[in-house]
């Protein structure tokens, strides 16, 4: 078995509940208010500010340049199509691309500072894994479904699977796994810490959109 596969072993619960949530199926089959997917955008586009720091400063850890360019490639996505994405769907549901941070939206953001403040390479791709292979989990067994939808939800679900997504997904995972043979067990604990905290805050995030975020207007 993988380090990731170990590592997602230990969270199952947690992550079964985020990757087959009631927020996603809702969201896939076009009965998600256009309220909970605005509130949902809004928080999570402060959730991708923090994203891309982490990443870019995860590609300055990597330890050669093969390493750091899928990733590279990755960040140039995120910030130019899933960026415009987030600009396109929130003007169409009619609402500003700002709000105050909800407290699930402030621990993720938390989690994501302290690992790129860590310095450490195992720990900022600990936090990215989960990030990317929760949402590849969730939105491929929808990826077909994306086209009958109107674009703030089936585009959500294409940036999130296909054949990319889960090179970007195999990409990560590979770095952790290579990371993790040269960890000693104090190293190898921290990242445990990291990736189960980061599954459960994944969760409430999804816990707290099916509730339905205030919406700022
Ligand atoms: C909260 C959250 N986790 C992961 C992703 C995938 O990038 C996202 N957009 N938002």
């Amino acid at each position: 078995m993988s380090a990731t596969q170990h590592l997602q072993s230990l969270v199952a619960d947690d992550w079964h509940a985020a990757t087959h949530h009631a927020f996603t199926n809702a969201l896939a089959d076009g009965t998600l208010s256009r309220d909970k997917m605005a509130g949902y955008l809004q928080q999570d586009y402060q959730f991708i500010d923090g994203f891309v720091r982490l990443l870019a400063s995860a590609l300055a850890h990597a330890p050669t340049l093969a390493d750091a360019v899928p990733g590279a490639r990755f960040l140039g996505s995120v910030c130019g199509p899933e960026n415009t994405y987030f600009l396109r769907a929130l003007h169409a549901l009619e609402v500003p691309p700002t709000a105050p941070a909800a407290p699930e939206t402030l621990a993720l953001q938390q989690l994501m500072d302290q690992a790129r403040r860590s310095g450490r390479y195992e720990i900022m791709l600990s936090v990215l894994v989960v990030a990317e292979w929760v949402y590849l989990d969730w939105a491929t067994p929808f990826e077909d479904k994306a086209n009958d939808l109107p674009f703030w939800l089936g585009e959500w679900i294409t940036l999130h699977a296909g054949d990319g997504f889960a090179q970007v997904v195999a990409y990560l995972r590979d770095q952790l796994d290579t990371v993790w043979d040269r960890l000693d067990e104090d190293a190898r604990k921290d990242v445990t810490a990291t990736f189960t905290q980061a599954v459960r805050l994944e969760r409430a995030f999804f816990d707290a959109s099916w509730v339905g975020f205030a919406v700022l207007r």
